[in-house]
């Protein structure tokens, strides 16, 4: 009987607002894994291009620029970390003006290489393991993932959890900017937001985030008795 802890990789991909981060952090520090949020990278190329006047709306300027700024994830599920040449770009990665242009700049090929190229040397570095969430981890960058897991929840699920994080933000408006967001997310060419064929879909519109844990940690669990 083996007695060492095995290494997992575990996929977690799905809409915005479905839960996520939440939930592969918590995964992540409950069974000992590093963590990575490769929305957070996304969002740290965007901030780039906006912050060195590059025209987020045309994708040859986007594709240019893509190999300048240099992104580091840190993996501690209790202290994730993003900077950008250094700068560290937790908090500017969240503004409204990020979020109105990182699909746009997501969906650029040139972006999706270098960015999926980063992800698959970080989970490869992970000894232990890793959680990494996203929208095409388990179809395109980790498509031999251990464990797949695709989160969704209804529209108003999505929008009442993302208001109650943007204080006094509108549930209507959270709501339309999602479904855009998701609609450009799912219809780019290049790796779409996409449920991977050997993922396991998880519905948390009624469940709690400690269920959804509860929930992925035993499916974990049950990967590693089956290894
Ligand atoms: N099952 C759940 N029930 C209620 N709130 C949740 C649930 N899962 C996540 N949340 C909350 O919803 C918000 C968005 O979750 P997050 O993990 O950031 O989603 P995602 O990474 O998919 O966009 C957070 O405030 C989080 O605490
Ligand atoms: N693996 C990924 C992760 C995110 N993206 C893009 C598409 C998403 O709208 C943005 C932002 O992702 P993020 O996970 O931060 O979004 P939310 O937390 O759901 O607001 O990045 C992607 O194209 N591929």
């Amino acid at each position: 009987m083996r007695n060492t802890v095995q290494s997992v990789i575990v996929a977690i991909d799905g809409p915005s607002g479905t839960g996520k981060s939440s939930t592969s952090k918590a995964v992540a520090a409950k069974l000992g894994l590093r963590y990575l949020d490769t929305g957070a990278q996304y969002r740290a190329i965007t901030w780039w291009m906006l912050s060195h006047g590059v025209d987020t709306d045309d994708p040859a300027a986007v594709a240019s620029a893509a190999g300048k700024p240099v992104i580091v994830s840190g993996t501690d599920p209790d202290h994730p970390t993003i900077t950008v040449d250094g700068l560290d770009a937790a908090g500017p990665i969240r503004t409204q003006e990020v979020t109105a242009k990182v699909s746009a700049v997501s969906a650029v090929p040139e972006v999706r290489t270098l960015i999926t190229d980063l992800q698959r040397s970080i989970a490869a570095a992970a000894a232990d393991g890793i959680v990494v969430e996203g929208r095409d981890i388990g179809t395109t960058v980790l498509p031999d993932a251990d464990l797949k897991v695709f989160l969704t929840a209804s529209p108003e699920a999505r929008a009442a959890r993302r208001s109650g994080e943007l204080k006094g933000s509108d549930v209507t408006a959270t709501r339309e900017a999602l479904i855009r967001r998701d609609a450009a997310d799912s219809s780019r060419k290049t790796s779409p937001l996409a449920k991977a064929g050997d993922a396991v879909e998880v519905d948390t519109t009624e469940l709690s985030l400690s269920q959804v844990i509860e929930c992925v940690v035993t499916l974990v669990e049950e990967k590693r008795a089956a290894g």
